[in-house]
């Protein structure tokens, strides 16, 4: 079963004197374990598109399935706890809580839950992350390619099957980007989770197998790359 399925799905933004179509009956499906990125020019309803896939933002039409769940059948509050349970975010801009240290944002999502978190697992995230020796340390203390690690354990402390990443390393540097893109993928694998990554950054592509294009809110190009590095 595929992961995710989009169908027809539109985003309509503004009324009917300025009206944007940013998501423009979008079709596409995804399978567990696919590591894909997607791509396009400023504008073009990138963000849209994985924001309403997250159930972050109610599209004007169509359907979104997760694991065979459509989440806009879903009321608010359930798909917040399922959005919580199976989809991790990983933003450009860190998103982490100053006053937490690494290890408490990190499990911060499992909290939420009002579950405790499994120390071992935990150790597990850090330690793939290359973040043992930080776990006390505050963002304040980080350098950007650590806090976007501690980003990704956050986004895969709960081992959501799906991870929707934003332009991750947008505020990186082209290496740091690179070596927190190889420990995302590295991390996971180990869950065999699924992909779906924004990026500006053409060489990271060379990461995923499959590229998807956006133009002017249509899927303009969804190829398999050969020439791909991960996954
Ligand atoms: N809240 C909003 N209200 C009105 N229009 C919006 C809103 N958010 C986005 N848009 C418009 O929808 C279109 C798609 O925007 P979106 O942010 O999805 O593009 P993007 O491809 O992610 O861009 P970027 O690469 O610059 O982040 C753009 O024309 C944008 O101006």
């Amino acid at each position: 079963m595929d992961i995710l399925e989009v169908k027809n799905l539109c985003k309509v933004y503004g009324n009917n004197e300025i009206k944007i179509n940013a998501v423009d009956n979008i079709s596409v499906n995804v399978k567990k374990g696919e590591f894909v990125t997607v791509i396009g020019e400023s504008g073009s309803g990138k963000s849209t598109l994985l924001n309403c896939i997250g159930g972050l933002l109610n599209p004007t039409s169509g359907e979104v399935y997760i694991k065979g769940k459509n989440i806009y059948s879903l009321d608010e509050e359930e798909r917040t706890i399922f959005r919580r349970q199976n989809i991790g975010f990983i933003f450009q801009s860190f998103n982490l809580i100053a006053e937490l240290n690494v290890e408490q944002n990190i499990i911060f999502p499992i909290l939420l839950d009002y579950k405790k978190p499994e120390e071992k697992e935990v150790d597990e995230i850090l330690n793939i992350l290359g973040l043992l020796d930080r776990r006390h340390h505050l963002p304040s203390q980080l350098s950007g390619g650590q806090q976007q690690r501690v980003a990704i354990g956050r986004a895969l402390i709960t081992k959501p099957m799906l991870i929707l990443a934003d332009e991750p390393t947008g505020n990186l540097d082209t290496k740091t980007g690179e070596e927190v893109i190889e420990l995302l993928l590295k991390a996971s694998e180990l869950y065999n989770q699924t992909i779906l990554m924004i990026t500006h950054n053409l060489k990271l592509t060379n990461y995923s197998k499959r590229i998807i294009k956006i133009v002017d809110g249509k899927v303009k190009v969804d190829v398999k790359n050969n020439n791909n590095r991960g996954n």
